[in-house]
């Protein structure tokens, strides 16, 4: 049921706890067993595996765990069994693009840490690959894992199917062009007949339940609703702290509709005017 692993190689990944599924509470359950889906959201994690990561020079040895909806796994493993049918496994590219599979890094003792630093970050092509300055993303992300370790200890999770606060990468073109007509990142939503943001955070509740239980956590994030989402997920310890920076010329109007739209951000911390 592990879609498209070969099954010998995900019975040593079960057998050596590398291959685990999780309920919607962060509780294992039985990879062998045929998972109740009428139960909630079941996710299947991967890991831990390590990955070295260059922070300001020096290298860290993050925990990486993969996780992924049950749900998308099984579509993916239909599709596999009828590429597989046709002989076309050339086309298994397509397997990958219909999955979410998101990423929670792990440094230092997280389990044991009183109340670490967690970022909870939604995929962001432009800013965090391209480095593009129309948004803060890059500089958050990065900022985040230097938090993380100047404290020692924490976790990013890395959310793949958020691009553009969940309309996609294409649509989210789209809405550039729109801006540069004169729209808010809101506006340019709307124009679309999409919502303002379609981001869940659930997910990123349940692995967090999973890794420490509900227990302290400090969240970097201007975001109530994020907060207030992961809340509702399960993290009722769960508290904000402010991560702003990356502000540039290029991304205060950004900036500013995301102060309207509810971010705590001070019009003093966006350089703007009130
Ligand atoms: N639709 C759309 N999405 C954008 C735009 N700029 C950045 N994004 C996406 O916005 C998401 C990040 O959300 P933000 O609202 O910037 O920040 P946040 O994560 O909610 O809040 P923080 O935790 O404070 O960073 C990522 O998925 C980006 O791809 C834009 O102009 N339009």
């Amino acid at each position: 049921m592990f879609a498209y692993i070969d099954p010998t190689v995900r019975a040593r990944l079960v057998a050596e706890q590398k291959l685990i599924r999780i309920d919607a509470q962060g509780n294992a359950l039985d990879p062998n067993e045929v998972p109740d889906l009428k139960q909630g959201v079941i996710l299947n994690v991967l890991g831990p595996i390590p990955l070295p990561i260059d922070i300001g020079g020096e290298q860290r040895t993050f925990q990486w765990y993969a996780f992924v909806r049950h749900t998308e796994l099984q579509e993916a493993n239909r599709i596999a069994d009828s590429l597989r049918g046709e002989g076309k496994q050339h086309l298994f590219s397509v397997l990958s693009n219909s999955m979410s599979v998101n990423s929670v890094l792990v440094l230092g003792d997280f389990r044991g840490a009183e109340s670490p630093l967690v970022r909870v970050h939604s995929c962001c092509l432009t800013g965090d690959v391209f480095g593009s300055k129309r948004c803060e993303c890059g500089p958050q992300l990065e900022r985040a894992f230097q938090r993380i370790d100047a404290e020692g200890t924490g976790a990013v999770i890395y959310m793949s199917g958020h691009e553009g606060r969940g309309i996609g990468l294409w649509a989210k073109a789209v809405t550039y062009v729109l801006q540069d007509c004169g729209q808010d990142t809101y506006q340019a939503n709307r124009s679309l007949g999409l919502p303002d943001d379609s981001r869940d955070f659930s997910d990123a509740a349940t692995i967090l339940l999973y890794l420490r239980g509900d227990r302290p956590v400090r969240l970097m994030s201007n975001n109530p609703r994020k907060l207030a989402d992961l809340q509702k997920g399960g993290l009722h310890q769960i508290h904000a702290e402010k991560h702003v920076t990356g502000v540039t010329a290029a991304n205060r109007r950004y900036l500013d509709a995301k102060r309207t739209w509810g971010h705590t951000l001070d019009p003093s911390e966006i350089g703007g005017d009130e």
